[in-house]
């Protein structure tokens, strides 16, 4: 079964590694990597789930692994032990890189012990500390390294791509939301009942389906429900399907209010936290206490500040089986990532019976929440729907990943670091702006200086230089005279968009190096600019255009930033000139 929505059929596997085509089976075998790590989903919290896959020189798998648990050897040690000497010269797929937290290097010394020449890697460490550093390490030992989205980019690799994401949703939505990953699971009827009028809810969904809630729950830190559950139908929550890992189980009460004889109260095979307000119930909290039942008060109990406290426990992933009041208050505060509705073919109706998602406060139909990639599957009589609630945060391309600033320029720390974003010219910053009116002179193509209004007017009409057609040398003239840096900026883009063959052959390769030799005039002329930019030391540098992907950051991370990325470099370049002379001669 596959929880996450790996594909867990390894014949599909098998066939398509049929395919001979290079690419075909970087994905073939970044999908069974996926697949492999999917096997410790449970075991390694709260660290990401690994596997690799290693493959011959001829394109035959010689070695696989699994991090069995957080702690056992890396997924690429096994891989690598259990190769052999078939993988010497061949590659490597994992579907996740490796992090090398309190020193451990394992993961790349084995890749490099083992000879590979190759690295195809599904997605960057997700953690911001960690993020990048394998990929250095290998490529700093001359491993040529492909990553799914940043290096590998074509459709082909969607697929795979995704399925790395997957088996690690928990960690990549925990890392984002500063909250567990929360996954809400309910069993109702095709009226939509999650029990009849009377409150009796056992048994709603197939036997089928309620062992796969215990594989769900084995793959979760805790389960959680509501007082009224306990109350009502005195649950064990456990997981009952042969071995495996066991989560914790968490009860949420204002009043506690709860009953003395209770099987969540027997700790023989797992421990229960009740989490209640502050002041609840002395005595009885007293009587947990005296059973082993910890008890955590809050301020506020609500669910947010109650996953907060778990994420800070070191909580990867919670299944929440409560019933709609909690459910609803849940949602309502935006902590629930996943849902898994199981829906039983039967009827129970009833006014009163109750529904899995209490009042979210919502009028109109569309005021819907719609979920994302939805999966639909029978379990036995049942069917199950899955979806997501919240978009899985993107991960690539990134506004710089840290260490990547940090290989640019060192001020910034690879641990804590701020981020200033700038876009328009009046905003704090806005200075930092292409469009910021600061007349810059560079040199013509026979090295006389020329005035140009802004950085986007010099930009813009570098496109059609050179370019032997009038129409070009028009739009030079055009952009040149350009009254503000957006008419510049519109006439480039409107031109190269209708007429492509006046652009020079050459743009893409040179426009970094434009812009990076304007920046630097701009910067360096204006004392004042120098300071500005200066002071932003130790701060990463994101233009937060929402339009443009190239230089800009993009609306949620998505850009590559590249012009945030050179006023970064241009920065690291000024500090090291004014730390290295008295007077600094900032000179184009
Ligand atoms: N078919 C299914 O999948 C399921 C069915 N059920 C059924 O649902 C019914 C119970 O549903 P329901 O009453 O909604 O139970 P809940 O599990 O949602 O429990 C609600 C209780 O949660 C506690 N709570 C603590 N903080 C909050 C908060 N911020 N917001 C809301 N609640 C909070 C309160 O407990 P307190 O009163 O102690 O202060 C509240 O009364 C039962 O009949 C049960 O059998 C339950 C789970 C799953
Ligand atoms: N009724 C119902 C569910 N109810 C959930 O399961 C809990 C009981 O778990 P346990 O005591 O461990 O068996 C119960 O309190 C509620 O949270 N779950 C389902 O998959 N299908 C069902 O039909």
């Amino acid at each position: 079964m596959a929880l996450w929505c790996v594909s867990a059929n390894p014949s599909s596997i098998i066939c398509k590694c049929n395919a001979t085509a290079p690419h075909a089976l970087d994905a073939t075998y970044i999908r069974r990597a996926a697949q492999l790590a999917d096997k410790s989903a449970g075991f390694t919290s709260p660290h990401p789930n690994f596997g690799c896959v290693l493959v011959s020189p001829t394109n035959d798998v010689a070695g696989e692994g699994f991090l069995y648990a957080q702690g056992t050897t890396a997924a690429e040690v096994q891989a690598v032990e259990a190769a052999g000497e078939r993988s010497r010269g061949g590659t490597a797929y994992l579907n996740m890189e490796p992090g090398d937290c309190h020193g451990d290097h394992s993961a790349v010394s084995a890749l490099l012990q083992g000879g590979l020449k190759r690295v195809v890697i599904g997605m960057r460490h997700p953690l911001p500390h960690l993020r990048g550093n394998a990929v250095r390490a290998l490529r700093h030992h001359g491993l040529l390294v492909h990553l799914l989205g940043e290096d590998l980019s074509a459709n082909l690799f969607e697929d795979a791509h995704k399925a790395c994401l997957l088996v690690n949703a928990p960690l990549i939505c925990r890392a984002a939301s500063r909250v567990p990953f929360s996954v809400l699971k309910y069993a109702m009827t095709l009226d939509g009942k999650i029990a009849a009028s009377s409150g009796h809810a056992s048994w709603i969904s197939s036997k089928q389906s309620r062992n796969l809630v215990f594989e769900l729950r084995g793959r979760s830190d805790a389960v959680i429900v509501g007082g009224n559950t306990v109350r009502r139908d005195n649950p064990r929550l456990t997981a009952r399907h042969g071995g495996g890992h066991m989560p914790m189980r968490i009860v949420m009460t204002q009043s506690l209010d709860l009953p003395e004889e209770a099987n969540l109260w027997d700790m023989s095979e797992v421990s229960t936290i009740v989490v209640t307000q502050r002041g609840a119930r002395r005595s009885f909290q007293k009587f947990l206490a005296s059973k082993g039942v910890e008890v955590v008060e809050f301020d506020i109990l609500n669910p947010r500040e109650v996953m907060e406290y778990f994420h800070d426990r070191g909580y990867l992933s919670i299944l929440w089986e409560c019933g709609g009041t909690l459910a609803a208050s849940a949602i309502s505060s935006g902590v629930i990532h996943k849902v898994y509705a199981f829906i039983a073919p039967k009827i129970i109706g009833g006014k009163n019976a109750p529904s899995p998602v209490g009042d979210l406060g919502m009028v109109e139909m569309s005021q819907a929440l719609n979920l994302i990639d939805v999966c639909y599957e029978q379990v036995g009589p049942d069917m199950l729907i899955s979806g997501f609630l919240q978009p899985l945060p993107d991960m690539v391309p990134v506004i710089p990943s840290l260490d990547e600033t940090f290989d640019v320029d060192p001020t910034v720390s690879p641990y804590e670091s701020r981020i200033i974003f700038f876009y328009k010219t009046w905003d704090p910053y806005g200075a930092l702006s292409n469009f910021s009116p600061h007349p810059i002179q560079m040199p013509d193509e026979n090295g006389d200086y020329v005035t140009w209004l802004s950085v986007e007017h010099y930009y813009q009409a570098r496109k059609f230089v050179g370019v032997d057609d009038p129409m070009a040398q028009d739009c030079v003239e055009r952009i040149k005279s350009a009254k503000s840096p957006e008419e510049a900026a519109r006439i480039g883009r409107s031109m190269q968009k209708k007429k492509p063959n006046l652009i020079r052959s050459d743009w893409d390769n040179i426009k970094i190096d434009v812009m990076y030799r304007a920046l630097k005039c701009k910067f360096s002329i204006y004392p004042h600019l120098t300071s500005m930019l200066l002071s932003t030391a130790g701060s990463v540098l994101v233009e937060a255009s929402p339009h443009d992907l190239f230089w800009g950051g993009g609306r949620e991370g998505e850009g590559l930033n590249y012009l945030g990325r050179l006023l970064m470099k241009l920065r690291s370049e000024f500090l090291g000139e004014s730390s290295s002379s008295e007077t600094p001669s900032l000179t184009v």
